[in-house]
């Protein structure tokens, strides 16, 4: 109805640009309908982690520009459990929030697991895999009320591709991070075999890394 009265008073270029109109304002709302969805899913994934470790941890906005980061809300000892992770999926391919478990498979982690920043030196978590097929996370050394968790990404990752400079603060921050097969022997220097995911420890499959096996753990 609308087309035929614009059809009648203008000509076919008034009538062409108000459908490119109609079809901008529909794409862009689509768009800004699927980007809020998306945060809405996010929002509610995230209120439902804090609500399961109400009292232990809580997810909020971490400082430096870093987006979220756990915090604690007690204190946690030196070798307890602070979170178990679970694995929502897996893939060969990595990306900024997937996890190293093997040589060929990269897991996303559930929340709040998902969203431990990383630090290159006196990471208060360290890793162990579990039966979810992710990993689960000890205190490393005490960790007081309102630290942030950190864990060391390179205890997990062989080559991160995702790289981003890194903002710790710490005096031996590494910069950009590479992985374990760049850093491997500082890494295992300062946390030692117990906190390195196991299969960074095993020769590789493929057998034609030397970079590799230069950082493997004389027996
Ligand atoms: C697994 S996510 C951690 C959660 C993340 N902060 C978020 O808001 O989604 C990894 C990403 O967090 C950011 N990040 C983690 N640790 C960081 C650090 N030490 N310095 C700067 N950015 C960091 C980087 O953008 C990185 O790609």
């Amino acid at each position: 109805m609308v087309c035929c009265m614009i059809k009648s008073t203008a000509g076919p270029r008034v009538l062409g640009t108000w459908f490119s109109f109609v079809r901008a304002t529909t794409t862009r709302q689509r768009f800004a309908f699927s980007a809020s969805c998306g945060s809405e899913k996010l929002e509610t994934e995230i209120q439902q982690a804090n609500e399961r470790y109400a009292g232990k941890i809580s997810i909020r906005r971490a400082s430096d520009n870093k987006g979220w980061g756990l915090f604690a809300l007690q204190r946690f000892q030196k070798g307890s459990l602070v979170i178990r992770a679970n694995a929502l999926s897996e893939s060969s391919k990595q990306d900024s929030h997937s996890v190293q478990t093997s040589w060929n498979s990269h897991v996303t982690m559930d929340l709040p697991a998902r969203f431990i920043n990383h630090v290159c030196d006196e990471a208060n978590v360290g890793i162990q895999p579990n039966s979810l097929g992710a990993f689960d996370f000890f205190a490393l050394r005490e960790i007081s009320i309102e630290e942030e968790l950190t864990w060391d990404y390179e205890t997990s990752e062989y080559e991160i591709s995702h790289g981003f400079a890194c903002a710790c603060g710490a005096a031996s921050c590494r910069g950009e991070l590479q992985g374990f097969r760049y850093h491997g022997p500082k890494v295992l220097e300062t946390y030692g075999v117990k906190w390195i995911a196991p299969f960074l420890l095993e020769d590789r499959e493929d057998n034609d890394d030397d970079a590799h096996r230069l950082v493997l753990p004389r027996p």
